[in-house]
């Protein structure tokens, strides 16, 4: 496991970007199946009926059998979309099966901005975050961005509610020993790799 130990956020986000990119497409297809396995029949994803994922880049762990199985059992799914503007903005939009995408300004695939197919955060069941790095705390690193802060900020202030859950979704060489969370932050319930779950305590 990587231990943050003293190093600085872009350190760590470069360190952990580099051993997710490293991995060879074979063990990516494996990751994706052995997640797949971890969450396809756990309660959780079954009762969660609005439920957003996201489309792999970089090396993230591929979410896409999870997102097939959800419309296959009739769940409403959501993919982040990018605001044209204001440009630091990331909502939620509903993903019919079929549907067309292009990349957005990160090369990343996405729908068309539709504000009608939009679902509020707190509207969703099951919200599962890509990441770069993850703790067993609920600590999470991103891109960098904060787009996914940005979005979820409002559940920092009602700790107690119940929705959306937010699960991580991560390889298992993302793992690191402490992260340091900034006060944005927002604490993820679990984190779930091709290995297993690590849920907060
Ligand atoms: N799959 C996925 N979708 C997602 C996110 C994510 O982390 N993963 N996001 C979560 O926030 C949002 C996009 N956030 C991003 C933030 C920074 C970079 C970035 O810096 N990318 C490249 C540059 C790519 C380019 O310009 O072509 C880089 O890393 O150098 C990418 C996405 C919305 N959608
Ligand atoms: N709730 C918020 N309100 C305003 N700015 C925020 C908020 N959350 C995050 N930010 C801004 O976003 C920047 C990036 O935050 P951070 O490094 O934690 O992103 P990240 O969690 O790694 O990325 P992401 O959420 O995009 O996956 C911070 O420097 C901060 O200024």
């Amino acid at each position: 496991m990587i231990s943050a130990g003293n190093l600085s956020r872009q350190a760590l986000r470069r360190l952990l970007r580099q051993a997710r990119r490293a991995l060879t497409p074979t063990q990516q297809k494996q990751a994706a199946k052995a997640l797949y396995r971890q969450l396809a029949q756990d309660p959780l994803f079954r009762r969660s009926r609005h439920v957003a994922l996201y489309l792999p880049t970089n090396g993230e762990i591929d979410p896409r059998p999870l997102l097939r199985e959800a419309q296959r059992r009739g769940k409403r799914t959501y993919l982040p979309v990018l605001n044209a503007w204001p440009a630091e903005k990331m909502v939620f939009q509903r993903l019919h099966p079929g549907e067309k995408l292009r990349k957005n300004r990160f090369r990343i695939l996405e729908p068309r901005a539709n504000p009608a197919l939009q679902r509020k955060v707190w509207a969703l069941d099951l919200v599962m975050l890509p990441l770069v790095g993850f703790d067993e705390q609920g600590g999470r690193l991103g891109m960098g961005a904060g787009f996914y802060d940005r979005s979820l900020a409002y559940l920092a202030r009602r700790k107690q509610w119940r929705s959306p859950t937010l699960l991580g979704l991560a390889h298992e060489c993302q793992k690191v020993d402490r992260l340091e969370l900034a006060s944005w932050d927002v604490a993820l319930q679990a984190t779930v790799t091709d290995k297993g779950w690590y849920e907060r305590r």
